[in-house]
């Protein structure tokens, strides 16, 4: 891929092409832990994507390996800047501002991969599991620590992935804290696929070929109709909301507006009461 770097960013890269941003941690020597910055920095990139009417698939990644040869999605908060109420940077105010990230991932209308080398641990395994597919390397490690380092996910982190994974084994994955390889994983449901580390980006950039061959609008109806079911009014405003969309390309929805600004009564006779 002839990737375009959109944006220098200090604590991610974020790059373009044909129709894919590519999105990655990009603090190696901490395992792409993140601190505030990172989240803002992620957020602004996010946002960028999803704005751009050119791009229909976003991969998440993480950069690497370090310079220990390991390789990391992302180990999660960077427990170094944990204060006592939150992530604490520069400007001294503690946040958990990933809960943004997470939302922004689960609601943007068009599919986001996880692209997962080495470590997806903590609040890092939490935005994969958010994320609408996962491409795992074959060394991949997954777990959640919440209750070892003094913190927990009480929302996407545990009921999402109880629905995927199960009830029984999320709740092994967040009460013993174990890690997973990228076979456990597969065989659990949590990833698509499992493939050579070498291979991970450029099977990433295949299947978001093959999404971005198929209909944007059906892709977002699917997305939203997918999170509705546990997003309660959230899933069913988004979902609405792609409703709307149609409704306000069709004819019909037209003539509402075309008469209003027409200084006309409407003319909805014309429109059939379908069965
Ligand atoms: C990831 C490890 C298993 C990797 O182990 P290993 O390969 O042996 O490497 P290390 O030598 O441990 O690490 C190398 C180097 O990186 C530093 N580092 C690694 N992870 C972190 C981290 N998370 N924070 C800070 N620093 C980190 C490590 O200290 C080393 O540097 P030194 O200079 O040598 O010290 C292993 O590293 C590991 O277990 N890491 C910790 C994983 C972890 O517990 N993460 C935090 C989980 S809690 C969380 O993420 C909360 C997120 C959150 O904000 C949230 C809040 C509210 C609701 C939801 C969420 C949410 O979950 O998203």
């Amino acid at each position: 891929m002839n990737w375009n770097t959109v944006k220098n960013f200090e604590d991610i890269t974020y790059k373009k092409s044909d129709g894919i941003a590519r999105i990655a941690f990009n603090r190696p020597e901490v395992r792409n832990a993140f601190r505030p910055k990172t989240i803002f920095e992620m957020y602004e990139a996010f946002t960028d994507a999803r704005e751009d009417n050119e791009i229909g698939v976003v991969l998440l990644t993480g950069e690497g390996p370090a310079a220990d040869g390991k390789y990391a999605f992302s180990s999660g908060g960077d427990q170094k800047i944990r204060g006592d109420a939150g992530y604490v940077g520069d400007d001294g105010i503690p946040r958990l501002n990933v809960l943004d990230l997470q939302k922004l991932i689960r609601s943007m209308p068009k599919p986001v991969i996880a692209l997962v080398a080495g470590y997806a641990i903590g609040g890092g395994h939490v935005l994969h599991v958010i994320c609408d597919l996962t491409i795992a390397a074959d060394n991949a490690v997954f777990g959640q620590t919440g209750p070892k380092v003094g913190s927990f996910d009480g929302g996407f982190g545990s009921s999402y992935l109880a629905s995927i994974v199960g009830q029984k084994k999320a709740r092994e994955i967040w009460y013993l804290c174990r890690q997973y390889n990228a076979e456990e994983a597969e065989k659990m449901g949590l990833v698509n696929k499992v493939v050579p580390v070498d291979q991970l980006e450029a099977e990433g950039v295949q299947w978001a070929k093959e999404i971005l061959e198929k209909s944007p609008i059906a892709i977002r109806c699917l997305k939203s109709a997918f999170n509705a079911d546990i997003d309660g009014q959230a899933g069913i405003q988004e979902l609405a909301g792609n409703a709307t969309l149609l409704y306000y390309m069709s004819e019909e929805g037209q003539e509402g507006k075309n008469a209003y600004n027409e200084k006309r009564k409407p003319d909805f006779r014309k429109y059939p009461w379908l069965p």
